[in-house]
């Protein structure tokens, strides 16, 4: 119940941010939108007694109020309206802010990564639009309550065992609600058969599918298995459309006998002369209004609930992300250079929520002012001890020192500020060249020499001849005079971010070409290196992964890792003389290339 009242708290502060006036204006109108039916429907009432008393000044009296009633609702729906996009706008503006901080603000990498998390964040991500709608959702409830309550006083006033009526309208919200309850658990339990569905869509319509679909004769296979889900899917939803659908029909036909004897009672009362003719038309018009509110409330309350399940969810976000957060109780500075190095001394890892140990009692040293290369077989946990240099998951025991300095000291974003990495799955940020290279050092963005000699320390400067506009070039087909690149292309952008930065202390190449072809690899990392010994004046370390052999060769020192643990490492030169598994795999890869 907390956690519904934070969520409630949190996204109406959404639409209150985004757009002070414009919320506070559309509740203001809602409220006074609802009193305009119900008190126009009164003024119709006292006009019909007039006339039938003869009495011209009440007539006049109850002719204006209706007129003002009118007036005010033309006026003040235009207003709401205009407020309910204006806020629903800016508060949508504002909600995908305020996911992207959050997402982006949590530490390291779970939540991207864990299948638990990933889910929620998904279905975060997935109905994000609607995190701004909680201001419109609340004005719309907020009418209803007021219509509803504006109805039962008039009601009460004609007899009050005509708050009957108002009463049937609130149960039949409840089975309103009720039929769309059953819609949305239709919806959530279908929601991993129906992102499968889109899935199999995906694969089967996208152009880097279309190779394999054709060799493999998959198209087949994929209508079959799209077939199959959508039934699924389909037959769930079905069901619950049909049993909401039989709730409607039974609320609909209470709802109608109620009116119809309401209108019968008022009727009688009037011809026993207990009740005047204009509270005839009132019960009537009331009568039918309760309709419009029921289904408006039925409406609004069903989106209400939706949005808040959201919100719970992004409370949920808000929580890890401050749960997550690691600040050091004894925080230090990062060194401005390396003398020593960094040190990996017993590390055990195993990522959260799994039984497997991945990194196991690791114990390494990384010199200062040196090019290390991690080989390994697959899964052998290179990029996890990736991911701990970069202080994206920590040890569960042992510790990681810079310089003697225990990096749990020092606090992630003065590390970070000194750690540059390029990535085998890079990001393409779709910008001017000179910001997809320049946003790894975001101070020195608009500095072409800066981004520039990025490019020429990742050997990344040719891609430049290709763009219209050198750096100013729009990158990105879909953006308006935007150019597309090739795959190598982009790689070659993100080693130039990777290279951007001037004072890493750290630099990491987890596979960043593993796509390009051994002998260019094997040059840009030469590139690598040799930026690498111009840092070594910082005690730079530079931590190169690969699984070629012929390129980490030239690394000053190798390290081979198996089942999380070093198994040897040295120089080429050395590791070759152990005649261990390094030596052995480099003699079986020579052979390959040659
Ligand atoms: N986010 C994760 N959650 C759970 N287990 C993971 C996660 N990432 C990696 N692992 C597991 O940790 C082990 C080491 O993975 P890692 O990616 O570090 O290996 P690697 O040596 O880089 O492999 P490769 O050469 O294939 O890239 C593997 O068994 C992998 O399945």
């Amino acid at each position: 119940m907390r956690e519904t009242l934070r969520a409630y708290r949190m996204l109406i502060r959404i639409g209150f941010r985004a757009a002070p006036w414009q919320a506070t204006f559309q509740l203001v109108t809602g409220v006074i939108m609802s009193l305009g039916a119900p008190v126009a429907a009164y003024g119709g009432k006292l006009l019909i007694d007039a006339v039938v008393a003869h009495d011209l000044r009440l007539g006049v009296l109850a002719g204006v109020l209706v007129a003002v009633m009118v007036a005010v609702n033309l006026v003040t729906v235009f207003y709401y309206v205009d407020c309910a996009f204006g806020v629903m706008e800016r508060a949508r503006a504002y909600a995908d802010r305020r996911l992207m901080e959050l997402m982006g603000g949590v530490d390291g990498l779970a939540h991207h990564e864990r299948p638990e998390y990933l889910d929620q964040v998904q279905r975060i991500r997935e109905e994000s639009g609607a995190l701004g709608s909680m201001t419109n959702a609340t004005a719309g409830i907020l009418r209803a309550v007021v219509s509803l309550g504006a109805a039962g006083v008039l009601l009460a006033q004609i007899h009050p065992v005509l708050l009957a009526l108002p009463f049937v309208a609130v149960v039949s919200i409840a089975v309103g609600k009720r039929a769309r309850d059953l819609d949305v658990t239709a919806q959530e339990l279908t929601t991993e058969p129906e992102r499968l569905r889109r899935h199999i869509f995906d694969i089967a319509t996208s152009a880097p599918s279309g190779k394999e679909l054709r060799v493999f004769g998959l198209t087949g296979e994929l209508l079959d298995r799209h077939h199959a889900v959508a039934r699924k899917v389909i037959d769930e939803r079905n069901r619950a459309t049909w049993q909401g659908a039989a709730l409607g029909v039974v609320d609909a036909l209470v709802f109608a006998l109620a009116y119809v004897a309401a209108i019968a009672f008022v009727l009688l009362r009037a011809v026993r002369g207990q009740a005047s003719p204009g509270d005839v038309v009132l019960a009537i018009g009331l009568a039918a209004q309760l309709t419009g509110i029921v289904y408006s409330a039925v409406m609004y309350g069903t989106h209400f609930m939706w949005v808040l399940r959201i919100g719970v969810r992004l409370v949920w976000l808000e929580d890890y992300a401050r749960d997550t957060a690691y600040v050091p109780s004894d925080p230090a500075d990062v060194p401005d250079r390396l003398t020593q190095g960094i040190e990996l001394r017993d590390v055990s890892f195993g990522y959260p929520d799994t039984s497997r140990t991945v990194l196991d009692r690791l114990s390494l040293h990384l010199p200062a002012g040196t090019v290390v290369a991690l080989v390994g077989e697959n899964g052998a946990g290179k990029t996890t001890l990736v991911k701990m240099l970069c202080d994206f998951y920590r040890p569960d025991t042992g510790q990681i020192l810079v310089d003697g300095t225990p990096l749990a000291r020092i606090p992630v974003e003065r590390w970070r500020a000194r750690v540059s990495a390029a990535f085998q799955d890079h990001v393409a940020f779709e910008f001017l060249a000179r910001e997809t290279v320049g946003v790894a050092d975001q101070p020195r963005i608009g500095d072409d020499a800066a981004v520039l000699a990025g490019l020429e320390r990742a050997g990344a400067s040719g891609v430049l001849t290709a763009l219209p506009n050198g750096l100013e070039t729009q990158l990105g087909k879909s953006w308006d005079g935007g150019v597309d690149l090739s795959g190598g292309q982009w790689q070659r952008l993100a080693l130039g971010r990777g290279l951007m930065r001037s004072d890493p202390l750290l630099v990491v190449f987890d596979e960043p070409t593993a796509a390009l072809d051994a002998q260019t690899e094997h040059a840009m990392f030469e590139r690598f290196a040799q930026a690498a010994r111009t840092g070594a004046g910082r005690g730079a370390v530079t931590l190169l992964v690969s699984h070629r052999f012929s390129t980490v060769r030239m690394a000053d020192l190798i390290v081979v890792l198996s089942k999380g643990r070093v198994l040897e490492q040295g120089s080429h030169a050395e590791l070759m003389e152990h005649g261990g598994l390094y030596a052995e795999l480099y003699d079986l890869q020579s052979k390959a290339y040659r």
